[in-house]
């Protein structure tokens, strides 16, 4: 069912000269959902996401929001806000009068300003620091700040261009979490832009995985991730194998493969690595035809008749577990 605040891309194009950067995608992002855009660098995720926040003119095609089309407004008149990668927060302005800073440039009086100013900082849990100068904050702090200041605009869609890429991993774990349960509160569409896989499948309601230019799958986060269509997708989310069999090119998950005796199973080889992972153990073999194909294997199985390099396996998985790809 449509909504008014579907934000839907019709052919939308972005070329810098002789390069196509966003090649014609076509796709509708539901009205409250958490969506990652996610690919490898270069395949136009940003170009993306700048023409929806304003930041970047489209080439050809629409941007249509509630069905008005907002891909020729000014960035401030679309009911977009986007969140830089570097949080691009004033140095010189304090917490309170960052977040209020667009409101300033509104002419909201500066009561009204710093009353709304405090509210966003409420939100993101940051009032006690709310006179405080940029560089006076941790990077998650900053992050905090960078949010209000987006929402202060009330947008029907925020737009998040590589979020926690700048924080360390153990904070970048946290904040991810914290980025759900805002997006879940506040009810509105955020768009997520991300080369880490597990970034958006710890996200997103829903996946478009990008690449070359176009959107090569899109659909709720499990869906790709269980049956991804290419080959690209498999290997781009991880934890699959992409094996040729006479049938075609098929993916199935590392932890859908099986060990089983040479000779019985679908696939035999011998061993090449043995990986301790602590819950698991990864094993890869090498298989007709010089393919790699990685078994992950719970530590109590492994363990229970381990293996070595050298050692002929086979593996085996259940016929549902294998889906084959698109060329
Ligand atoms: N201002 C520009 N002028 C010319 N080419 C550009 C410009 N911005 C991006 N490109 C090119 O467009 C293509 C897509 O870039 P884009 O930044 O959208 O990719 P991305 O997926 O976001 O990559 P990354 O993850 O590295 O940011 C790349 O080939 C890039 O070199």
């Amino acid at each position: 069912m449509r909504s008014d605040l579907d934000l839907e891309l019709v052919s939308l194009t972005k070329r810098y000269g002789d390069t196509t950067a966003v090649d014609a995608i076509n796709h509708l992002f539901h009205a409250g959902t958490y969506a990652c855009l996610l690919g490898p660098s270069g395949c136009g995720k940003s170009s993306t996401l700048r023409m929806l926040a304003g930041h970047e003119t489209v080439s050809d095609g629409n941007v249509l929001l509630g069905g008005r089309d907002i891909g020729r407004l000014p960035p401030a008149k679309r009911g977009t806000a986007m969140m830089f990668q570097s949080y691009a927060l004033f140095p010189h302005l304090n917490v309170t009068e960052n977040v209020g800073f667009s409101l300033k440039m509104k002419g909201t009086d500066p009561d009204k300003r710093r009353k709304a100013a405090m509210e966003m900082l409420e939100l993101v849990d940051m009032t006690h620091l709310a006179d405080r100068l940029p560089d006076q904050l941790s990077g998650g702090q900053q992050q905090r700040v960078a949010l209000a200041r987006a929402l202060i605009t009330r947008p029907q869609v925020l737009l998040l261009d590589e979020p926690l890429s700048a924080l360390d991993p153990f904070l970048r774990v946290r904040m991810r979490s914290e980025l759900r349960k805002l997006q879940k509160e506040l009810g509105i569409s955020f768009i997520h832009v991300t080369h880490g896989q597990d970034e958006a499948l710890a996200l997103a309601d829903e996946i478009v995985v990008m690449n070359n230019a176009v959107i090569e799958q899109a659909g709720p986060t499990r869906d790709v991730f269980d049956r991804p269509a290419t080959a690209f997708v498999a290997q781009f989310l991880g934890s699959h194998n992409v094996i040729s069999l006479a049938e075609g090119k098929v993916a199935v998950r590392s932890d859908e493969l099986r060990l089983a005796t040479p000779g019985a199973a679908k696939l035999e080889g011998r061993i090449i690595t043995v990986e301790y992972q602590g819950t698991h153990v990864a094993l890869t073999a090498k298989v007709a035809g010089d393919q790699e194909v990685t078994a992950l294997l719970t530590d109590k199985d492994f363990f229970g008749a381990p293996k070595d390099v050298g050692e002929a396996v086979g593996l085996d998985w259940d016929g549902t577990a294998a889906h084959p790809l698109r060329a």
